[in-house]
């Protein structure tokens, strides 16, 4: 086993990376027909296990749970989860035997050991699923010749897999067969009937490579979707305190003004999350925006680079080797920040109040949706899928911050995605220390207003209106999104 990417030759890596065609309707009317009568396992039942499970099951098939003894006898979270939902949980001696379809839906790290233990039991001809090819890209895991391999990922964190499907929506999936595992031809059909099971066909399916989901996937995790929320928060709030503001209103402001203002870009992008400021305020966050970005470029691109060439990849699984020792240190480091510490107020702040007195916090969307989004096309992902990596899929981690802050976010999103938040995070926050010295309550705090009496140039603002609307986010973004007709409210 070996870094399976960094096998393959230049050409088989850019064809492999460009592998992505957004499906239309039709190619779904089947339903879930390839999988309907199937017996289902699922292995592990945490964020995405659970929250599958449940959608699959209310689409009509046939799932159950195979958790290790240990989790059986000691009535762990996963056994109390599947059993209290009324599924079947079994060993896998009892279940994996019986399944046409097997999902490994067990964090990263444990995949080898998980497929090593789980494979010999499958029975011939059935299939393996991922939600994310890690193990297969970064770890080379080589699968029995006779078994299926798919991919089904959900370009967003468990919980909210659940809450779009129950809106009557579902989440943008991207889906994969191993080409070296389809030795009967049916990856794509069973693929299909499981996105359609999970809701995603709802929301947008991506026909991908198990290469361009785990490039892109990691991608956006570590920059725009975990790593700058966190960094963002904890510098938001830091300098709010710094400059006076009460800290229940900060914490407050933080805690949901993520999840309010990237409402915005769900439904109009970039473009209309910066009309939702005032036309002063709209440029100075342009202005911020654009100064962020100069900064933070390098970072992206070393973070994008990285994952590429697999640095990424062999740092975590040093840690991982290492009993988890950064993961570990990191995660109880955030639990003590100032944010994560004080309770938000039970002041009223509206709905607008959180653009107007959320200026930087908007410049810092912008910045990290466009530089994520950037990196990722350079490096040949397609268009599309940077943008469920870096644009759609925001709001919903978004989402997860309003709930319990940054606990709940590094809770819901896997371990890999942890990992890699931190990582950025712990690179970000320094590399923005200058910029912040400079970051007043007029942009984090208070209402932005302009105070040179000169009103709005127009030429200017015609000028950022042309830069923001042009960006090619937001051309992929305006074809994706009409055909998320039935999206849903959450603000
Ligand atoms: N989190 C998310 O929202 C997303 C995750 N993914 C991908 O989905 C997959 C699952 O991730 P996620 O849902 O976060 O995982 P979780 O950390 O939530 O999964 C925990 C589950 O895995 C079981 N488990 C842990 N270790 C082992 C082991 N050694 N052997 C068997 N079972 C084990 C646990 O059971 P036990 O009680 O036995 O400990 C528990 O049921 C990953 O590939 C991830 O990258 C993809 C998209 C989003
Ligand atoms: C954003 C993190 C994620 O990739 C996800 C929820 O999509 C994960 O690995 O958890
Ligand atoms: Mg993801
Ligand atoms: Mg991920």
């Amino acid at each position: 086993m070996g870094n399976y990417f960094n096998t393959l030759s230049l050409r088989d890596k850019l064809s492999q990376l460009a592998k992505c065609r957004f499906m239309d309707s039709s190619e779904f009317e089947d339903g879930v027909n390839a999988l309907k009568g199937k017996k289902i396992v699922i292995v592990g039942c945490g964020a995405q296990g659970l929250n599958q499970g449940l959608n699959m099951r209310d689409s009509g098939l046939d799932i159950s749970y195979a958790l290790r003894d240990a989790a059986i006898a000691e009535k762990r979270a996963s056994f109390v989860n599947a059993s209290e939902n009324g599924f079947t949980v079994g060993t896998y001696q009892e279940l994996i035997p019986t399944a046409d379809l097997v999902l490994n839906l067990t964090p990263d790290k444990q995949h080898t050991n998980v497929v090593n233990t789980v494979m010999p039991l499958m029975k011939q001809g059935a299939t393996l699923s991922y939600s994310h090819g890690f193990n297969i890209v970064e770890e080379g895991m080589e699968i029995r010749e006779d078994l299926t391999v798919i991919m089904v990922a959900p370009k967003c964190p468990g919980t909210e897999v659940r809450e779009e499907y129950k809106r009557g929506f579902g989440v943008p999936t991207l889906i994969a067969v191993h080409e070296e595992n389809d030795p009967e031809g049916k990856g794509w059909a069973q693929a299909k009937a499981y996105a359609v099971a999970t809701g995603g066909d709802r929301a947008g399916v991506l026909a991908s490579s198990f290469i361009a989901e785990v490039k892109s996937d990691l991608m956006g995790e570590q920059t725009i979707l975990c790593g700058l929320l966190q960094t963002g928060s904890i510098l938001c709030f830091d300098k709010m305190i710094e400059k006076g503001i009460d800290a229940g209103y900060a914490s407050k402001l933080i805690q949901y003004g993520w999840e309010t203002i990237t409402e915005g870009l769900k439904y109009g992008g970039i473009t209309n999350m910066m009309d939702r400021l005032s036309n002063p305020a709209k440029i100075k966050a342009f202005e911020l925006s654009e100064e962020l970005k100069d900064i933070m470029r390098p970072l992206f691109q070393k973070h994008m680079d990285d994952i590429i060439e697999g640095r990424f990849s062999a740092g975590m699984m040093a840690d991982w080797a290492n009993d988890d020792k950064d993961l570990l240190g990191w995660r109880a480091e955030t639990a003590e920040t100032a944010f994560e510490k004080t309770p938000a107020s039970d002041v009223e702040i509206s709905e607008q109040e959180y653009y107007d007195n959320g200026v930087l916090m908007v410049a810092m969307v912008r910045a990290g949706v466009e530089l994520a989004f950037e990196a990722m096309t350079e490096s040949g992902i397609i268009d599309a899928s940077a943008y469920y990596e870096s644009l759609h899929e925001t709001p919903l981690i978004a989402n997860t911050i309003a709930r319990k802050k940054l606990y709940e976010m590094n809770s819901v999103i896997s371990d890999t995605a942890e990992y890699g938040c931190y990582l950025f995070d712990h690179a970000c926050k320094p590399l923005l220390a200058d910029f912040m010295k400079k970051i007043d309550t007029d942009v984090i705090g208070k209402t932005y207003a302009a105070d040179n009496g000169e009103g709005v140039d127009n030429a200017r603002l015609i000028e950022v209106n042309a830069a923001l609307r042009n960006h090619p986010v937001e051309k992929v973004g305006e074809f994706l999104r009409a055909s998320m007709t039935a999206m849903k409210p959450i603000v």
